[in-house]
């Protein structure tokens, strides 16, 4: 069996287990459920705490794990990514009050609040900064405001708990993240069971990524129109009844496929459809 190390809180919990369920698999239908086993899948997935999943999967106590990236680098486990998901996106921060530091230069004698200490240590030492670090379970913008710290380094995606806390973003970001698949440095790279389990994830990444895109032109317009739908390799062009027609079929990015679509019709062709894909291997 597999052994799969998945968050059971937070942000990453909700969005990994529909991942998993588009996918195929078995998931909990109870928060408390800490194991399932998936037979039919030949898998056991582990829910633990996100921050400590690369712990396990560098211990190689679980084959592999989805985490967040920071938290993976915060960890400093001898963990590395495989494929990365695209959610629970955020990018990681320094912030204070307006006023009290232009950048990191500023923070030698000034404190910084973090839940993300390993980062931060890292990033501080790298840039030859010396600061104090305060480490905080969570809701850390509140720190400022209660004179444990002068800084926080924190996740902010849409920047809204900043805002509310009377805080702005100062320097470049430290890192950007997302959810990831981890697995043990150097592990094995040719597990046929973790490559299925890529594969099914890769295959819901391209059904929520792309949409596939069917219609009809004529033979003339044929070219620019295959530049506007190129596919991930190349078209179907099906001979329609009607002579100097065909029909194209190709899959097309989502975002963008409205205009996509306006530029074929703007081009001549018509019975333009979308439809959704809802599994793949490529
Ligand atoms: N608001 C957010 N938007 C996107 N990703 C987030 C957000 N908050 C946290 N994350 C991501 O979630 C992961 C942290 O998971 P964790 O469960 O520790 O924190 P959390 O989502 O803040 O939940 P908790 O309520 O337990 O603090 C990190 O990868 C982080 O980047
Ligand atoms: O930029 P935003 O959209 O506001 O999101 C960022 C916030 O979300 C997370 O907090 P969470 O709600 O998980 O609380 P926590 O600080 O206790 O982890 C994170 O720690 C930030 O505080
Ligand atoms: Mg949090």
């Amino acid at each position: 069996m597999l052994r799969i190390a998945l968050p059971n809180k937070g942000s990453l919990a909700g969005p990994a287990s529909a991942m998993l369920h588009e996918a195929g698999y078995r998931q909990r239908t109870e928060q408390k459920e800490l194991v399932l086993v998936d037979p039919a899948n030949e898998v056991e997935f582990f829910y633990l705490r996100p921050r400590d999943i690369a712990l396990y999967v560098s211990a190689g106590r679980l084959d592999i794990g989805i985490t967040g990236r920071d938290l993976l680098l915060d960890s400093g486990a001898d963990a590395e990514e495989i494929l990365p998901l695209g959610f629970a996106r955020s990018t990681f921060r320094f912030a204070t009050r307006p006023g009290t530091a232009k950048g990191p230069e500023d923070f030698p004698g000034l404190t910084i609040a973090t839940s993300y200490e390993g980062i931060v240590a890292k990033h501080l030492e790298e840039a030859g900064i010396d600061a104090s670090v305060v480490h905080l379970d969570g809701a850390v913008e509140t720190a400022i405001e209660l004179g444990v710290a002068q800084v926080i380094a924190d996740v902010v995606e849409t920047g809204t708990s900043l805002r509310n806390a009377g805080l702005e973003v100062i320097g470049e970001p430290i890192l950007t993240s997302e959810a990831v698949v981890i697995r043990r440095t150097g592990a094995e790279t040719d597990d046929a069971r973790v490559q299925r389990f890529l594969r099914r994830l890769q295959g819901v990444l391209v059904a929520r990524g792309y949409v596939m895109m069917d219609y009809d032109c004529r033979v003339e317009h044929l070219e620019q129109a295959v530049a506007l739908t190129p596919g991930l390799e190349s078209p179907t062009v099906s001979p329609l009844h009607h002579e100097g027609w065909v029909a194209v079929r190709a899959m097309v990015p989502t975002k963008g496929a409205q205009q996509v679509m306006d530029d074929l019709y703007g081009l001549g062709a018509r019975a333009i459809l979308t439809t959704a894909i809802h599994a793949c291997r490529l």
